[in-house]
């Protein structure tokens, strides 16, 4: 099937189309989609094709980059999406958000080379290096610290060390990343886990396969969830 007839058949039927995020998230979403019954034969961590019929249910689920994901849900070219409350917080899209999918947890954190004083010392502005333009500046507003932002797309923990920032706003999951480059973590600005996101229109449109999907994948992050705190104690 060519990609266009997967769209117009989906928008005829009441097939739902699902925005993955690609990388990180893809295999721990996969399995919790599978747990609760929605799954494609070809599609893994490893395919590298982009559309995928799902196999159990009349629904399409579309690999995207994790920052595009907001975006074809918000514009309804996906119906559901899955993505990162990070990326989330960051874009502030006009999204339903139903359900915290409790994996690919991690925090936003402010992290600096080790030994420099904390920002509220810090009387002129200071420097920061972020993928997160928006919830950095948002942040130090807050606390009434000055900031410049320097916007970078990845190897942030690069730019304290050459001099590019005082400080950056990056993930933290182990530490180890900034452990490996001599940086602390200063202070947490949020957790983050993966959120189902739904298109304000698809929640109406197609209200019964949206209620399906998440009743299935709620129970499914329970069931997964209680497996984890099981392993734990
Ligand atoms: N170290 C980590 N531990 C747990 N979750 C993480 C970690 N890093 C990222 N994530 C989560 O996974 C999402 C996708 O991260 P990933 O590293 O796969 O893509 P990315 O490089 O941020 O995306 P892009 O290719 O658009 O730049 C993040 O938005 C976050 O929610
Ligand atoms: O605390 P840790 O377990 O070390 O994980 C944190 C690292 O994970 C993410 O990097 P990613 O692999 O996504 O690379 P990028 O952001 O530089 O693209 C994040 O940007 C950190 O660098």
């Amino acid at each position: 099937m060519t990609v266009g007839a997967t769209k117009s058949r989906n928008k005829k039927s009441q097939g739902l189309t699902i925005a993955l995020s690609k990388g990180k998230l893809l295999g721990p979403v996969l399995h919790l989609l599978k747990q609760a019954g929605y799954h494609s034969p070809g599609l893994s961590t490893e395919s590298r094709k982009l559309v995928f019929a799902c196999s159990s249910n009349d629904a399409t689920f579309l690999i995207v980059r994790p920052t595009d994901v907001p975006t074809y849900v918000e514009h309804g070219a996906a119906d559901v999406g899955v993505v990162g409350k990070d990326v989330l917080l960051e874009q502030g899209s006009d999204v339903y958000e139903p359900l915290d999918l409790k994996v690919g947890a991690c925090r936003i954190s402010v992290a600096a080379l080790q030994g420099l004083p904390s920002p509220d010392r810090w009387s002129s502005k200071i420097r920061v290096a972020t993928k997160y333009p928006n919830v950095t500046e948002r942040y130090f507003n807050q606390r009434g610290v000055p900031v410049e932002i320097v916007k970078l797309y990845g190897s942030i923990e690069l730019a304290p060390i050459v001099g590019l920032a005082d400080r950056i706003v990056d993930l933290v999951e182990t530490g180890s990343t900034l452990k490996a480059h001599d940086l602390a973590e200063v202070e947490v600005i949020t957790h983050s886990t993966a959120r189902l996101i739904v298109n304000r229109a698809s929640l109406k449109l197609k209200h019964e396969p949206l209620k399906v999907l998440i009743e299935r994948l709620r129970t499914a992050v329970a069931v997964e969830d209680g497996n984890r705190a099981a392993s734990r104690a």
